[in-house]
């Protein structure tokens, strides 16, 4: 199948095509993971996303349902060096998504490390794709919406309550706000004994409060966290009322919560070996990262500190309320792909219950 990656800049990529046979526009950005494609196409939070890889080899060991982070492909594209195996084809092909592959993916993440990301378009097709449809493509792309002016999340969280039962002995309770929720975060606390409430984005305050949990999970998710008002507000209301954690997007969100702000990173930190520093202990943690926006850290309210720095560029990776039991962090303590240096994180939550 022939393919064309066009870039905002006018940057034209000719490579080979794979998965549907189809057009797609989204934000492009760069993940320096060495292995996780399954669970990096599933992650709720590249909804809106265009994902190239820096590793030159993608499929090479298959893909399996257990490693999916939701119930399907979240990305809306896949650009990479080399794509091996029939079975990454088939699952790029089963759930609608086109893929490039033989072009300079290294090349693509230099371009985005010195520009900042880009809106992109991928085009696959078993006809020649001529100068002229490149032409439209561009100005597609040149069109297409910020990734700031879409709402992402009502997209990808859950339309119903869910009960995710805890393996063994019930510890306590959460309401997990799911905002496009990882599998694996729902999985590191069940089988930590915790009963998982997932509710979805819009759910009211008083809703949350009715399930007397030991502590509210605010998940990861898509896009800006600024448009994500309705569950903003929702926080606001939550806090001083029952013990407040989030990840990622979750994160962000108890930031605006407690009266920062958030702002858009040049390319962001996506990969496997994001180091980040516990400023209590000064111990560092190589972590799992997918993320383009950030806290501001001299936004944040006086009652708030900084917890975590990312070591690359210092950027806030974690916060805590000083006087009351609210904390958050903008990594993936769960992995999924990663390394599972911060998964004691979950015990932390689990200890919120002890907190009131
Ligand atoms: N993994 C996430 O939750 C991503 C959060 C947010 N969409 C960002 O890009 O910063």
């Amino acid at each position: 199948m022939y393919a064309v990656l066009v870039l905002e800049d006018g940057t034209v990529f000719k490579g080979k095509g794979h998965g549907a046979e189809r057009e797609i526009l989204g934000e492009l950005v760069f993940n320096t993971s060495m292995t996780g494609y399954v669970e990096i196409l599933t992650d709720p939070s590249y909804k809106g996303q265009i994902v190239t890889m820096t590793y030159p080899l993608e499929g090479n060991y298959g893909v399996r349902k257990e490693w999916y982070e939701s119930d399907g492909i979240k990305a809306e594209g896949f650009v990479v060096r080399e794509l091996t195996g029939r079975e990454l084809d088939d699952f790029l092909k089963e759930y609608d998504i086109p893929c490039i592959s033989n072009i300079d993916t290294r090349f693509i993440t230099r371009k985005i490390r010195d520009k900042g990301v880009v809106r992109a378009c991928i085009k696959t097709s078993s006809e020649p794709i001529s100068d002229d449809d490149i032409e439209e493509l561009l100005k597609k792309a040149r069109e297409h919406k910020d990734l700031s002016e879409i709402d992402l999340v009502p997209m990808v969280s859950t339309k119903e309550v869910k009960i995710n039962e805890p393996i063994g002995e019930k510890k306590a309770r959460c309401v997990l706000i799911d905002c496009g929720v990882k599998n694996s975060i729902i999985k590191c606390l069940t089988e930590r004994g915790c009963e998982v409430i997932q509710v979805p984005y819009n759910t009211k305050a008083d809703e949350i409060l009715e399930y007397k949990a030991d502590f509210v999970l605010v998940s990861n998710g898509p896009g800006d966290p600024v448009r994500v008002k309705e569950t903003i507000n929702t926080v606001k209301e939550l806090i001083g009322q029952i013990p407040i954690t989030g990840i990622c997007l979750g994160h962000q969100i108890i930031t605006l919560a407690l009266g920062g702000e958030t702002y858009k990173l040049k390319f962001g930190h996506r990969g496997g070996n994001q180091p980040v520093k516990d400023l209590t202990t000064g111990r560092v943690y190589i972590t799992s990262q997918n993320h383009g926006f950030a806290t501001k850290e001299d936004s944040l309210p006086d009652d708030v500190e900084v917890m975590h720095i990312n070591l690359n560029d210092n950027t806030v990776e974690g916060i805590r309320h000083k006087n009351l039991p609210i904390w958050s962090v903008q990594y993936h303590p769960e992995a999924g792909p990663g390394p599972h240096d911060a998964k004691f994180l979950f015990d932390e939550m689990i200890k919120l219950k002890d907190a009131v």
